[in-house]
């Protein structure tokens, strides 16, 4: 059989961690493909930069139209990334006709429902399995692997440059500039890193994770999200303290009212395994109600972990090509017709424990007034930990625990809190998480 012809759009980390996969493991991935899958053309916007693959055999353009046009192309790599010219990239290759395996989860989460649309029109897949925890086979597993299950909820770790701040900071004690700058310099970072810092790069994932899980439509904005920046070293050690560790987390549950999204900086018991997963490493839990709780772990950034999973879209689109459109996987695991809008819960309906930082004047009296606000919106309290001031200075720092809340009555209690003149600034608030 003739071979597969494959055209990249982005020739960096992820470009070329795929060239190199490629070419290293060709005569195994034909083995599993069933055809030779060959490179022919690939575009890059700064023809004279350095790359980490050679570029051997393959005709290289900076205009991607090039590629997208090409008529003996089959699949097109979109490894580019942004929500912004990408777009009419990837719906002018699948009005070409063109298959397409994308790692970019901004656009999925952003314009999935659209280009899903158009694909179906066309009778193209487009495989995205890079786009979510890097080389965890996630979405495979959830797609298909969980289609049995009716899904509970999903918890996971799915920033990879996150989640290598935290370690870092955690474990050595570094800065939180010095560890973003090295997590650039390592290729995880996105082309513009508050989307890692603050939330959004995992808020995307967990747009698409809720969407195949639940079968919902992709709904971005719905997501509630909050990132690292405000974790402070003071926090990470007071969690130790406590026997919890810090970590950045996406949770999509289904409750009796509709589907909490939210994505924030969460507590969890030391001895969870999630609690474990450092540097890189993504980690993901799903609870389907056949099979339980269950775990998926491996690096979630990356050149060659995330050229594993863009390689194994390529090869499955190469198994399909030959399939009937109607009979292949659906993009969003669960048939166009059949996906519903279930409410999504505004923040205020979320229920956790909390962990509250705040810094008071260390005078008698002032825990009591604390205890009470939290007492009169039935805020119960777990534990306490109240220091001695630091030399010099008259406010001290109150760490407390708390038994699960609504969302709503924890906002009131901080307000009130807050306005209190012994204490000093805004109070810290990360939630609690026990996943159980
Ligand atoms: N780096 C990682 O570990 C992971 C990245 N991703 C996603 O993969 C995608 C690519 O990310 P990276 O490889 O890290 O980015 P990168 O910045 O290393 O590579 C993107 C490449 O595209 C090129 N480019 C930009 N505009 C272009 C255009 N108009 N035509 C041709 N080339 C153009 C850039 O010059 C650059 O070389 C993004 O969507 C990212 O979110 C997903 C999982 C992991
Ligand atoms: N910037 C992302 C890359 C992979 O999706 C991350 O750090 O996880
Ligand atoms: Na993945």
């Amino acid at each position: 059989m003739k071979p597969v012809k494959v055209g990249i759009l982005g020739l960096g980390t992820v470009g070329g961690g795929t060239v190199n996969v490629l070419k290293r493991n060709a005569a195994e991935i034909a083995r599993r493909a069933g055809r030779e899958i060959i490179v022919t053309r690939a575009s890059s916007r700064d023809l004279g930069k350095p790359r980490i693959c050679s570029t051997e055999g393959i005709a290289v353009t900076a205009d991607p139209y090039d590629v997208i046009n090409d008529p003996e192309i089959d699949i097109v790599l979109e490894l580019i990334g942004g929500a912004g010219p990408v777009k009419d990239m990837v719906l002018a290759a699948i009005a070409n006709g063109k298959h397409v395996v994308t790692a970019n989860k901004s656009l999925i989460a952003l314009h999935g429902n659209e280009i899903f649309a158009k694909a179906s029109e066309k009778g193209v897949i487009v495989a995205f399995e890079a786009a979510v925890a890097g080389g965890i086979p996630i979405i495979k597993a959830i797609r298909e692997g969980l289609s049995g299950n009716q899904i509970q909820w999903l918890a996971g770790i799915i920033n990879g440059t996150g989640n290598f701040i935290l370690t870092e900071m955690r474990e050595k004690g570094r800065d939180f500039a010095d560890v973003l700058a090295e997590a650039q310099a390592l290729g995880y970072a996105e082309a513009d890193p508050t989307f890692d810092v603050e939330g959004i790069d995992a808020a995307h994932k967990l747009t698409i994770l809720a969407s195949i899980a639940f079968g919902i439509p992709l709904q971005f904005e719905k997501v509630y999200t909050e990132g690292i920046t405000k974790i402070t070293r003071l926090d990470v050690d007071y969690a130790e303290k406590l026997g919890y560790r810090i970590k950045h987390l996406g949770i999509a549950r289904k409750t009796g009212e509709g589907i909490e999204l939210r994505v924030h900086p969460t507590l969890i018991p030391e001895r969870r395994l999630i609690a474990n997963v450092n540097g890189v490493m993504n980690a993901v839990l799903v609870k389907g109600d056949a099979v339980g709780p269950t775990l998926y772990y491996g690096a979630g950034a990356g050149a060659d972990p995330t050229a594993s999973a863009v390689v194994a879209d390529v090869v499955d689109v190469t198994r399909a090509l030959t399939s009937d459109p109607e009979n292949r996987v659906p993009h969003l695991a669960f048939q166009p017709e059949a996906i519903k809008d279930i409410p999504i819960l505004a923040p205020d309906r979320f229920k956790s424990a909390y962990y509250l930082r705040l810094n008071a004047e260390d005078k008698p009296g002032v825990l009591a007034d604390v205890t009470k606000i939290l007492a009169d919106h039935r805020i119960s309290i777990e534990a306490i930990i109240q220091k001695e001031p630091p030399a010099n200075e008259k406010a001290v720092p109150i760490i407390l625990l708390t038994q699960v809340t609504l969302e709503k009555e924890m906002n009131d209690a901080i307000a009130k809190i807050e306005a209190l003149p012994t204490v000093t600034g805004q109070v810290c608030r990360i939630r609690l998480e026990t996943l159980g």
